[in-house]
């Protein structure tokens, strides 16, 4: 029987989407490094088929609209490298380490089928966007940008590591751009959390067999 982790956040999103669905679910910490260290922590212990980055994230809506999931196509470091005077430059471009993970296409495919999330690069970041200059930045250097979060990226270099696939699954629960954080839709975002893990457990299909 195929096992599946799901990394979260924080408590609240663990229990949004073991609501939905009876998986492995670890509140892993917020940030890609305590993504990277629980999520290491947990392959450690005992091996996966599948790991899962899940929780809430802001949207891009130029691209997204009013859709409220993304499925991530590519999970990219969106600041992981350094600001020069001609602008930012990957990790990748200083010559070292990695920048982005690509989960199996036909995983991809199978989420947003199941539950109508929005294919899409997923951006981590260390900081959360809260300007509009900084959101037109990352859009111009990310076009197919659907959404960011703060632990894709470190989970994904956890699973990699320990030679184990990856996906990553965010609810919109708010723009990315210019901080609102009052207006954040948090309990429609772990709702639809919840939704989308249950989606994926009525498939039945492996890897979403619980
Ligand atoms: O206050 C609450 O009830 C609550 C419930 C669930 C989650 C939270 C969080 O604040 C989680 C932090 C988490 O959210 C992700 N996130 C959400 N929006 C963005 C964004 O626009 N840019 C980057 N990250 C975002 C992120 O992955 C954080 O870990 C609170």
């Amino acid at each position: 029987m195929p096992r599946t982790l799901v990394v979260t956040a924080v408590d609240a999103e663990r229990d949004a989407v073991a609501a939905g669905a009876p998986f492995d679910v670890l509140a892993g910490g917020v940030g890609p490094a305590a993504a990277a260290a629980s999520t290491a922590t947990a392959l450690a212990r005992r091996s996966y088929d599948l790991v899962v980055s899940a929780g809430i994230g802001g949207g891009f809506l130029d691209l997204l609209g009013d859709r409220a999931l993304v499925v991530a196509e590519r999970i990219v470091a969106a600041d992981l490298g350094a600001e020069t005077p001609e602008g930012f430059v990957p990790v990748t471009g200083l010559g070292f380490g990695t920048d982005t993970h690509t989960p199996p296409e036909g995983l991809v495919r199978d989420v947003a089928r199941a539950t109508g999330a929005v294919p899409g690069d997923v951006l981590t970041v260390s900081t959360v966007t809260g300007t509009a200059e900084r959101a037109a930045a990352l859009r111009e250097r990310h076009p197919r940008a659907a959404a960011e979060a703060m632990e894709g990226f470190g989970v994904a270099e956890a699973a990699a590591l320990h030679r184990t696939p990856v996906l990553e699954i965010r609810a919109v629960s708010n723009p990315v751009g210019p901080r609102d954080r009052a207006a954040w839709r948090i309990p429609e975002a772990l709702a639809a959390l919840t939704a989308a893990f249950s989606a994926l457990a009525q498939t039945g299909a492996a890897p979403w067999t619980p």
